[in-house]
Formats: C-alpha cells, sequence, structure tokens
C-alpha cells in the first residue's frame, strides 16, 4: 500500500516536472507573433506528392502509403493548393495499385493485407480529390463484405483480421460505408451501442471499454455517432465538459488526455469535436479559438516548412495535417441544415495579426478584405465531404 502511494507520487511529480518545463519553454514562443509560413508549408507537403510512387527516404512509413497521401493531400487542400491533373492521376494509381483485388479494402502498400485504417485515409484521399476517375477505382462491393467481415457481434470492428478491436474501428468503417453509399443496417447494428460503451467517468471516450479517455479516440467516436446519427446517446454534457477542459490555460493548445502535455494534433483531435457539438448546444463558441490560434501560429510551425506537435519537434507530414485541420476548424462553422447536412462558412470575425507570408502568391479562396489572409480552406472532418459526395 505503501509503494503503491510513493509510486503514484513519483508519477504525479514527474508529470507536474514535465508540464513545468513545457510551460516555461513555450512561455517564449508566445511573445512573437508569427507569420504563417504558407509557401514553406506548401513545399514542404509537395515534396510527397511530386515523387509519387514514394522515393527510398519512406521507407520506415512502407506500411503507412494511404496515409501519407492522405495527410498531405488534405493539407494541401486546406492550403487552397489546387493539384494539377497528372499529380492527381499519379496519386490515383499509386492508392489503385494498393487496393486488394481478392478481399477488397486497402492495405499500407502494394500487396499488404487490408486494414481499416489505410483503407480510411485512401477512400478519404480520393474523396478530397473528389473526381469520377477517384471514385471509381474503389471496389465498392468488395469494400462491402470486407467491412462486414470485420465486424464482432458486439457491433465493435477488427481493424483487420485478427487485429484489435477499438473505436478507430467503428469510426472507419462508418466513415467508408458512408462516403461509398453502403451504410446499411447489418453494417450499422449495434455500432453506436459499443461506441457508448467506451465513454467513460470523466465524460471523454476510450480506445475501448473501460480505458482512459483520449483525444483521438474521442474524435473517432463522436464523429462515427455522428454519421451513425446517434450522437445523443452519448452523455454530451458530460463529453464538452472534458472537450473544453483539455484546452491548456497557459499554451492555448490541446492535450490529448488528462495530464499530458499540449500536443499540437489535438488541436483537430480535439478541436474538430466542437464544430460537431456546437449543433447540439446551439453555441460556436464552446472553446477559445484565439487562443489555439495563438499557439498554432506561434508554437507549431518550422519556417522552413511543415508543422509540428510543439517546439523542439521536427514537422512531419501527419502533424501538417492535423494542426492545419485544427486551424481550419478554428476559422470556420459547421451549421447542420433541416435535413442534417453540414454547411460550411468561414467565421467572418476571424481576425488576427500574423501576416501571411507570401499572400499574393496562393491566396486563398475565399480571401476577402474581411478575413485574415492566414484563413485556410475549410476541413473535411469526413462529415464535410459526406455532405458533398454520398450522392455518388
Ligand atoms: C481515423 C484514425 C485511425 C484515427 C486515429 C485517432 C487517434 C487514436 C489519434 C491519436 C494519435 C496520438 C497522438 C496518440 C498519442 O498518444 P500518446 O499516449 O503517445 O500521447 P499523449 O501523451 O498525448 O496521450
Ligand atoms: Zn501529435
Amino acid at each position: 500500500m505503501n509503494n503503491s502511494l510513493s509510486e503514484d507520487n513519483e508519477i504525479s511529480s514527474y508529470t507536474l516536472e514535465l508540464q513545468s518545463e513545457t510551460e516555461e519553454y513555450i512561455k517564449n514562443y508566445l511573445k512573437i507573433d508569427q507569420k504563417f509560413f504558407r509557401k514553406n508549408h506548401i513545399g514542404f507537403l509537395k515534396k510527397v506528392v511530386a515523387h509519387l510512387p514514394l522515393s527510398s527516404g519512406f521507407i520506415s512509413l512502407d506500411a503507412s502509403k494511404p496515409w501519407i497521401l492522405y495527410w498531405t493531400v488534405h493539407a494541401l487542400d486546406l492550403l487552397s493548393y489546387p493539384l494539377s491533373k497528372e499529380l492527381q492521376n499519379r496519386i490515383i494509381s499509386t492508392l489503385k495499385n494498393i487496393q486488394n483485388p481478392i478481399t477488397g479494402g486497402f492495405g499500407g502498400g502494394p500487396g499488404q493485407i487490408s486494414h481499416l485504417a489505410t483503407s480510411y485515409a485512401a477512400v478519404n484521399c480520393l474523396a478530397i480529390i473528389g473526381t469520377t476517375e477517384a471514385f471509381e477505382i474503389i471496389d465498392r462491393e468488395k469494400m462491402y463484405k470486407w467491412i462486414l467481415s470485420l465486424k464482432l457481434s458486439n457491433g465493435s470492428f477488427m481493424m483487420a483480421q485478427d487485429m484489435e478491436v477499438d473505436v478507430r474501428g467503428s469510426y472507419c468503417a462508418v466513415n467508408i460505408a458512408k462516403l461509398l453509399g453502403i451504410l446499411t443496417d447489418p453494417l450499422c447494428e449495434k455500432v453506436a451501442a459499443f461506441i457508448c460503451e467506451c465513454q467513460t467517468y470523466e465524460g471523454g471516450i476510450g480506445a475501448v471499454p473501460n480505458v482512459e479517455a483520449h483525444g483521438g479516440y474521442t474524435f473517432c467516436a463522436l464523429a462515427a455517432m455522428e454519421i451513425l446519427k446517434a450522437t445523443e446517446t452519448l452523455k454530451l454534457n458530460d463529453l464538452l465538459f472534458w472537450a473544453v477542459s483539455r484546452q491548456m490555460t497557459l499554451e492555448g493548445g490541446f492535450q490529448g488526455r488528462t495530464n499530458k502535455l499540449v500536443d499540437g494534433c489535438y488541436s483537430f483531435w480535439q478541436g474538430g469535436l466542437f464544430p460537431i457539438l456546437s449543433n447540439y448546444f446551439e453555441n460556436n463558441d464552446l472553446y477559445s479559438k484565439d487562443f489555439l490560434q495563438r499557439y498554432i501560429f506561434n508554437c507549431c510551425q518550422n519556417s522552413k516548412g511543415g508543422l509540428l506537435d510543439k517546439p523542439s519537434k521536427p514537422p512531419d507530414f501527419y502533424h501538417s495535417c492535423y494542426v492545419l485541420s485544427g486551424l481550419s476548424t478554428s476559422q470556420h462553422e459547421y451549421n447542420k441544415d433541416l435535413e442534417g447536412n453540414y454547411a460550411v462558412s468561414t467565421i467572418e470575425e476571424v481576425e488576427n495579426d500574423w501576416v501571411d507570408d507570401n499572400s499574393s502568391e496562393t491566396s486563398p479562396k475565399d480571401n476577402t478584405d474581411t478575413f485574415s489572409t492566414t484563413v485556410v480552406n475549410d476541413y473535411d472532418s469526413s462529415l464535410v465531404i459526406i455532405t458533398l459526395y454520398s450522392e455518388m
């Protein structure tokens, strides 16, 4: 008993130490009003899509090819960078080679077994490209049978044959199915009930029942519930309380779980909860958007290009995608119409002192005098995409 108490105390003082070190470090970055390095971010991201199939430098990400494409294509889309027809075709044919002709679904690379996460990345990447040619490569019938084969009797999904089960599987399955028009009753049965079991005493949602609530899993769970039209079966007051409490008081960015450090990617995993929740609370100001933007502009940019977790970390494609997605959610409103479809609008009063470093060269499509030049394009989060493409 004494031992475990003293171990707990050690853990908590270590956590506090890390937190105060991070605050001390970040305070210095928050003092400077950083401009937005749009051109350099585009340059950083373009390197990936310009060299398809992926070069040997990506060997450690060999099982994540659809993810690399999704992160970069989505981030470039958020920066309003138009992909040429030739680039689109190269991305489409790269993904075509990754689809499994026998089982259906997409693996991490050619010849690899299909996985729900890489299938989600591939389908969402193709949805962002959004052309008939992009959608036509997907074998929807095989995809449907494969997704159903991963479903368990309690309504959860394995990520791949005999692999782990958690709410990422639920979200990837219903997201893909909704985008491809194959969201049937057998696929949806009990899915919402399993997700409800994953909501914890804190209000957030864990990977599976009875584990710690975490931002990544909470986004998956809430977005899946929204697609299933079952959001109100969650304890939404508790969820909102947990989500707003994850915005850090000094840093302004979000942490992924209680007593952990701020990280730029949670700008989306946590920040992306609010466009959904705002429709249930009829309030578009549930967290401090300005405070989040200050963290993003000052602490999550590499001036040479690419976005990151926190100062001291290198830029990468994953963080570039989710930091920009979080920035975008803080600059737009997502209001549901009477049919339940999301309509996106840029927040007119988005104002800040940060200056785009090259606004004349790649200015956003919707840029007007009212908007800051640092407004990025709208994000999809699967919901907006669904509104746009579910008619296929
Ligand atoms: C669609 C799909 C597959 C979505 C995945 C969502 C998801 C689970 C994101 C979380 C990723 C992440 C930063 C984990 C870090 O946990 P950590 O324990 O290393 O970091 P922490 O200290 O911030 O908690
Ligand atoms: Zn991160």
